[in-house]
């Protein structure tokens, strides 16, 4: 997908801009548990994604960013919160320099030591990415927590894949990967709240639904992900891509809704 946004070029863990044009839904928080509220109105998740959607990888100098061909319906997501028909444009990941942290999201302060997440917009209302990055129906994104544990076998096709965009800037060929194997056996739990993207333009345009469960990968898996670069290899000084998650944002009175009790 061209989700192509122009990352600033400032420090990956880029200056934060002052303040976001009356940014009230700001991303990622802390989900407080017991403040979410259950809606028993919530469905489950519809996701039906086609692996021959699947075409590159690209290193855009902050994570790595698996995109996906959306010019047609072929991989979808619709239900749960949603009222509209989403099409995945990209997945990219959050991680930290060690396993104490590199989540965005947190649930009750705890924090993970990864976070997919899996990019959508709203192809009933727009027609492309860059359009729906600005409507505050514009975009879905599926957050799942990243844990320390077993090997994950199908991210290991992603991993292995990873050395050929090191650097900033690199795209590699790389396609039939389905990311549902991705996602944890159970969907059907989840939060859900309105808020923004995480990296720039930091656009209030998101619905959010953040995965309860999480999935395992293994400590040499995310090993993987430390290795890559946020330098492009003419720069001088090469820098581990790690860290690479924004600060949480004030709630600011918004309701965390679950899709269980
Ligand atoms: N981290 S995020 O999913 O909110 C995102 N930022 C820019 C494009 S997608
Ligand atoms: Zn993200």
């Amino acid at each position: 997908c061209s989700s192509k946004l122009a990352l600033s070029q400032v420090h990956p863990m880029w200056q934060e801009p002052l303040a976001i044009p009356g940014g009230d839904r700001q991303s990622p928080v802390d989900i407080v548990v017991r403040k979410s509220i259950f809606d028993p109105q919530l469905r489950p998740l519809k996701v039906q994604y086609d692996p021959r959607t699947c075409q590159q990888i690209w290193n855009n100098g902050y994570s790595f960013l698996v995109e996906y061909d959306d010019t047609t319906d072929k991989s979808t997501l619709k239900g749960g919160p949603l009222e509209d028909q989403f099409r995945l444009c990209q997945f990219h990941f959050h991680w930290g320099e060690n396993n104490a942290w590199g989540s965005e999201h947190s649930i009750d302060r705890r924090l993970y030591p990864a976070e997919l997440h899996l990019v959508h917009w709203n192809s009933d209302k727009y027609s492309l990415f860059e359009e729906a990055v600005m409507e505050e129906n514009g975009l879905a994104v599926i957050g799942v927590f990243l844990k320390i544990g077993k090997r994950h076998e199908g991210l290991q096709k992603l991993v292995d894949a990873l050395p050929a965009v090191r650097h900033k800037d690199s795209v590699v060929e790389f396609t039939k990967f389905n990311p549902a194997c991705l996602l944890p056996e159970n969907i059907d739990d989840y939060w859900t709240y309105a808020g923004s993207l995480t990296t720039p333009p930091l656009t209030e345009a998101v619905t959010w639904v953040v995965m309860k469960q999480h999935i395992e990968v293994s400590h040499d898996q995310l090993a993987v992900f430390r290795s890559l670069l946020f330098t492009s290899a003419e720069e001088q000084e090469q820098r581990s891509m790690v860290n690479n998650f924004r600060v949480q944002q004030a709630l600011k009175g918004r309701t965390v809704r679950s899709s269980f009790s």
